[in-house]
């Protein structure tokens, strides 16, 4: 592979916003891929995965580099040569690169290496969380997979297409994709492409959504003419799939504390042709008092650490904190209280969450089904879901039933 200069400048230029400015990986991305309409798919390719891969490999990379945070830029040239020296390329004469120890970075890459935490490139408190939480041997594989990167996994708007018809529209395109065995609804890429550009996109075909995220609102259990609450919405991945599998009859009402995601809904639910979501703004407990005892299904996919899909957002590990793990498992546990309330007698809850930690999980519906509040409540069943098991991301589903 040769370097390009504008390409390098501009993956540089994203690292110093990411680092040192708080900018969230993916949104700085979207701007970079603005910078020069002369871009080919391929530029393009190398400067979201060279910057997704310098940011997954943070840690390392400053070990290996030998450098500290606050990152200046000729820092980030030498992360960027370390990036650039473990994938094989050769170093073009630049001056960023002059005097770059090719072999001390290969050396220091094999001793670092057998420190999980220095090869995972997370952060101490995340090694620590995730060894107590999962034990050592699980916590190790599930890192290393985490680390590695994601499919692309489409999933079918059955409002629109079938599945077999969407594969060969985008055969016609020049994406081949598969189906995956027990996800109903999936393609999986069989090489990576914007498909975002594609026809069937705009047509409102597919979304993206991994395999996991899925099999959520298969989970739910859902039928044409339920009247179904999605109580935390945001920009409707689930709500998107669940107005699907109702076939547009009876009513989901899609809930969220941010309005500005549930307008992102609005133009999902259009472009899918989903006539049957109702959007509500959570900005006090009237909207949701109203719908107590009301819903045939209930979901909960509850704010959390991400912990199971860091290979889609590796910026996570930097962003994430102590704090915030433990301010979520309260918000965890009121959701569920508040949210539980609006199941009427014989519907079901689902509580989900894309983490892979036991205390998000299976210990919220736990303490959620020993409370006063969840009395009435009995669990059907849970699926834990580990990206190194199933290969996909990190996901937990609890689905609950509320007693007649
Ligand atoms: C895991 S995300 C939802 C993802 C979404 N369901 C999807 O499939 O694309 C959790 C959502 O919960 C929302 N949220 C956070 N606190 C909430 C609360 N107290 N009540 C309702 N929604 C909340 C967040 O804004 C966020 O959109």
């Amino acid at each position: 592979m040769r370097l390009h200069r504008n390409l390098c400048f501009a993956v540089i230029d994203g690292l110093t916003l990411i680092f040192n400015e708080g900018k969230y990986a993916d949104k700085v991305i979207q701007q970079l891929l603005k910078r020069d309409k002369r871009w080919g798919s391929r530029d393009r390719g190398f400067v979201a995965e060279t910057v997704y891969d310098i940011v997954r490999w943070k840690r390392l990379y400053a070990e290996i580099a030998e450098v500290k945070e606050p990152y200046d830029r000729d820092n980030l040239w030498r992360m960027f040569a370390v990036w650039a020296t473990l994938k094989g390329i050769t170093l073009p004469d630049w001056k960023y690169f002059e005097n770059t120890p090719t072999r001390k970075i290969k050396g220091r890459f094999d001793e670092l290496s057998k420190v999980r935490k220095l090869r995972e490139s997370i952060p101490d408190w995340i090694d620590e969380v995730g060894v107590k939480e999962l034990g050592e041997a699980k916590w190790t594989k599930e890192i290393a997979m985490q680390n590695e990167k994601a499919d692309v996994i489409l999933r079918t708007n059955t409002l629109k297409i079938t599945k077999e018809k969407l594969q060969n529209i985008l055969a016609d395109d020049g994406i081949e994709t598969e189906f995956i065995k027990g996800y109903d609804a999936a393609l999986k890429l069989v090489e990576r492409a914007n498909v975002f550009v594609t026809d069937a996109f705009k047509k409102g075909y597919f979304e993206v959504q991994d395999a996991s995220s899925q099999l959520v609102a298969d989970f739910l259990d859902v039928a044409p003419g339920m009247k179904v609450v999605d109580t935390c919405a945001g920009a409707g991945g689930k709500t998107l799939h669940i107005a699907s599998l109702m076939e547009n009859k009876g009513q989901i009402v899609a809930m969220d504390i941010y309005e500005s995601k549930l307008k992102k809904l609005k133009v999902r639910a259009r472009r899918n042709g989903a006539h049957n979501i109702d959007l509500k703004v959570i900005d006090s407990t009237k909207p949701i008092k109203k719908l107590y005892n009301k819903a045939d299904r209930v979901l909960i996919d509850a704010p959390c650490s991400g912990l199971g899909v860091l290979r889609r957002n590796p910026d996570a590990k930097w962003k994430l904190e102590p704090e915030f793990l433990d301010n979520i498992r309260v918000t965890q546990q009121e959701v569920l209280q508040q949210y539980s309330r609006m199941v009427k007698e014989g519907g079901k809850l689902v509580y989900a969450t894309c983490s892979v930690l036991p205390s998000e999980n299976q210990d919220q519906v736990k303490a959620f089904l020993k409370s006063e509040g969840g009395t009435n409540f009995e669990l059907v069943k849970d699926k834990k879901i580990l990206a190194h098991q199933q290969g996909y991301d990190g996901f937990y589903m609890a689905l609950m039933e509320r007693k007649a």
